[in-house]
């Protein structure tokens, strides 16, 4: 099943950000969204993860098919890595997590409390649980922040590795990850035009 933005408008802060934008993002397919720092991308990916309504137009495909990974890790600091992941697999009714270990090299790690790890290493552990949601259209904002250049082939190879079992990708990255069949959507170009303020509307 495709997941397919219409016409989308999206605003922060009851601010438009971005308007007109629409894409389809098809089983296998990794598209990157870029742009300049506070260009609406993050603003994007929440509302296509639910996380926020559109201000205007249409998301099909999303809701329960998205796991959304953001800034913010998201880990229980006092469980354990391996709680961190069965805790997540229980949540989301999947089994097994070992894959999303050894993905993420986390077996080293795996009896150490998630609040203990360094900055890369909880982004490692972050990045392992969207593996054991068994979601098909991940959601990834900025996801290579703190990783290391070992960490970020790691997870290139699991974006990859989900495309090729029929999953998708949504990110926003200033990197490159190395993943030639992503696509490339430049929010720039989708800016939403200031408002006039209603006192200069008069005078326009
Ligand atoms: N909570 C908020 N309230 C009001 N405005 C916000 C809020 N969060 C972000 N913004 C503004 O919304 C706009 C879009 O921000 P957004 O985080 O979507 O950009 P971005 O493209 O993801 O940026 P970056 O590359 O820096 O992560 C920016 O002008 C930002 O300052």
């Amino acid at each position: 099943m495709d997941l397919v933005a219409s016409d989308l408008t999206v605003a922060r802060g009851g601010v438009p950000v971005l308007e007109g934008v629409g894409f389809t993002l098809s089983p296998g397919r990794a598209l990157v969204l870029r742009g300049p720092n506070g260009s609406g991308k993050t603003t994007l990916l929440r509302t296509v993860a639910g996380l926020q309504p559109p201000v205007a137009g249409e998301i099909i495909g999303a809701g329960e098919r998205i796991a959304y990974a953001a800034h913010a890790d998201g880990l229980k600091a006092m469980l354990s890595v391996v709680e961190n992941l069965s805790f997540w697999a229980a949540v989301f009714g999947t089994q097994g997590i070992d894959d999303a270990l050894s993905a993420f090299n986390l077996e080293e790690l795996a009896g150490r409390a998630a609040g203990t790890l360094s900055a890369g290493q909880k982004r490692r552990l972050g990045l392992a649980r969207l593996m054991v949601t068994g979601r098909p259209v991940w959601v990834l904002d900025e996801p290579t922040v703190s990783l290391d250049a070992a960490s970020v082939a790691l997870f290139a190879e699991a974006v990859r590795a989900h495309l090729g079992q029929g999953g998708a990708a949504l990110m926003a990255t200033h990197i490159d990850l190395g993943l030639a069949e992503a696509e490339i959507l430049d929010v720039t170009g989708f800016r939403a035009k200031p408002r006039a303020r209603a006192e200069d509307e008069a005078f326009l």
